[in-house]
């Protein structure tokens, strides 16, 4: 459960005070997302999200994310938006922590995807990249190949405890990857972690995006890549093809893929999994067991990052 943090009643009104959304009318801790502390709240004026940010979040980096999310629906993303308090500002301190109400999606994420999920999936990625290309603020991605480093060198020594020679495997994907990993391909504003439960939908029709703490600038195809990881494989760990051409197909029809961006695909998801990987393995040797957390298996990763490295071209993925 992502609720580290607890909120009394007479803190919540006082911290609401702030804001123009009347009266207090509920407040419930919601067990789902792992980063930040997030409540659903309910007032006289309709149903909001609260969020205390956690550990993950550098509270310098909130006017990129939350100003990320007005840029994006002032260009027709469906996706929350800030709310301003009385003084302007998107954000306040509620129970110690930076906090921000941001307003209520509508829909739900989906536990089984299907081809026509990924390929709705694939159209909104695109025109994410698409609505952030003059978004004025940019932010590094912290987890690129040196910040999968820093997470390594946190979790190597202990990684065998995980599966036997782990620590070795994951090694030599450093290497490969540094190696290898591209060094000029189209960039911009990423999601960087669009997975199906950041991804909200009504019937088929996606109803909108959420999730916008790990945004930053980096290679649209990497986005792609992350995309391919976290909706595109069986829980076998197979990868389904069907999805897979599904979501490139529909990514593509709203931005086409260049060609370096196509032939860097391979590369590109295994660093994501990779990426995914480390961040699991380090909250799974860190977060003390019993923990108001859904721990994520890195193993999940680790299969992924197998299936990775034997791949010969990316048309394995479904590219066209
Ligand atoms: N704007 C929103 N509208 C509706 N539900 C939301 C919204 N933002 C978050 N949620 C709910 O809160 C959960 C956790 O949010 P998320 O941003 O993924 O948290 P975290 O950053 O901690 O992973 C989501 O799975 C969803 O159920
Ligand atoms: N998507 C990541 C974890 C981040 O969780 P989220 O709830 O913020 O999407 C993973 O699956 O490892």
């Amino acid at each position: 459960m992502a609720v580290y943090t607890d909120v009394s009643e007479s803190e919540l009104e006082a911290f609401l005070a702030e804001y123009s959304v009347g009266q207090l009318l509920s407040y419930k801790g919601i067990a789902e997302g792992s980063e930040n502390s997030n409540f659903l709240l309910h007032t006289t004026s309709g149903a909001y999200i609260l969020t205390l940010y956690e550990k993950r979040v550098d509270k310098s980096d909130l006017p990129f994310f939350l100003g990320l999310m007005e840029h994006l629906a002032r260009k027709g993303i469906s996706c929350p938006l800030p709310v301003h308090r009385r003084d302007g500002s998107v954000t306040g301190t509620l129970a110690g922590r930076t906090a921000a109400l941001i307003t209520f999606l509508e829909g739900m994420w989906m536990r089984r995807p299907i081809a026509a999920h990924c390929r709705e999936v694939g159209k909104a990625l695109a025109a994410l990249h698409l609505a952030g290309a003059d978004f004025p603020l940019t932010r590094p991605n912290a987890l690129q190949i040196d910040g999968w480093r820093k997470l390594w060198d946190g979790s190597h020594a202990r990684a065998d405890e995980v599966e036997p020679g782990l620590a070795a495997e994951v090694d030599a994907d450093f290497a490969e990857l540094s190696e290898k990993w591209p060094k000029d391909l189209p960039a911009g504003i990423i999601h960087a972690d669009l997975f199906p439960d950041n991804v909200f939908f009504l019937g088929e029709k996606l109803s909108g995006l959420i999730d916008f703490y790990f945004a930053c600038n980096d290679f649209y195809a990497y986005d792609v890549a992350t995309c391919l990881n976290a909706w595109c494989f069986e829980k076998d760990f197979s990868f389904n093809l069907t999805k897979g051409t599904a979501l490139l197909s529909g990514y593509q029809s709203v931005r086409p893929l260049t060609p370096a961006e196509k032939d860097a695909l391979p590369i590109l998801a295994r660093g994501s999994a990779l990426r995914f990987m480390l961040t699991r393995l380090y909250d799974w040797l860190t977060i003390p067991d019993g923990a108001l957390v859904q721990k994520r298996d890195p193993m999940e990763y680790i299969r992924r990052l197998r299936f990775h490295r034997q791949i010969k071209s990316p048309s394995e993925y479904g590219l066209r």
